[in-house]
């Protein structure tokens, strides 16, 4: 089956799920980062802010912030289809409806970083595979961004389990994430990349 079609499904499967049971599982899946080792030792993260049904993130971020890490937000350039790091550093207050209905920083509190600094990422996606690869909303924005970071950063996908599958269709550009973590499990997906 070709991405598209693949994005479309695994996209309207989730818009279905209820908002009670989105909150209850992306609970579970905060509850399961903030207990993993890779979470403690991580000092800068990057997380996407959730919009529509992905798992939610905002409890984990205002969180982080509170416990002393250091946390940042994509910031998307349309134009080239690329993601600045942005440090958040108020939840409640930094951030306005940007693009696409997701929230961003405003334009005063943009504090851009590189993503060198970054220990570890938590990425959005419509569906991935065992082996870490994804299929998110097409514009690359991912792919373009997870080659910038430091070799030994690590990446989370956060998925409903639902949003597993065996397989993927792969392109060059495709990066994997090292982890996926659901309502269900971690996945590590290095490990079975040997
Ligand atoms: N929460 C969150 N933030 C994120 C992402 C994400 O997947 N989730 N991104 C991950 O890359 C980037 C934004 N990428 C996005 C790309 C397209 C659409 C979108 O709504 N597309 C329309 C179709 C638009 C079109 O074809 O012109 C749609 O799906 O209805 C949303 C986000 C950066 N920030
Ligand atoms: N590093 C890259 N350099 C140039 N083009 C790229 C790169 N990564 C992805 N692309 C192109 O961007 C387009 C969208 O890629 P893809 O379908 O993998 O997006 P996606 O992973 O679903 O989206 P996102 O990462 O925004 O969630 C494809 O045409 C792909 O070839």
């Amino acid at each position: 089956m070709n991405k598209e079609i693949l994005r479309k499904q695994f996209l309207a499967k989730r818009s279905k799920l209820p908002n009670k049971d989105a909150e209850e599982k992306s609970n579970i899946i905060t509850n399961k980062l903030l207990d993993l080792q890779i979470y403690k030792n991580s000092s800068f993260i990057m997380s996407y802010i959730a919009f529509r049904k992905e798992v939610r993130t905002k409890k984990f971020i205002k969180h982080s912030i509170s416990n002393g890490k250091r946390v940042g937000v994509p910031i998307t350039v349309h134009k080239t289809k690329e993601l600045i790091v942005s440090e958040l550093k108020d939840f409640d207050n930094e951030l306005v409806i940007g693009y696409y209905n997701i929230l961003t920083p405003k334009s005063q509190y943009i504090r851009r970083v590189s993503p060198s600094i970054v220990d570890l990422v938590i990425v959005p996606g419509a569906v991935f595979d065992k082996d870490g690869y994804r299929i998110g909303y097409g514009g690359g924005y991912y792919d373009r961004f997870l080659k910038k970071l430091n070799k030994d950063a690590v990446t989370i996908g956060f998925a409903y389990n639902f949003q597993l599958v065996d397989s993927l269709p792969r392109s060059k550009y495709d990066i994997p994430v090292d982890y996926i973590l659901t309502e269900k499990q971690l996945i590590s997906c290095k490990t079975r990349n040997i």
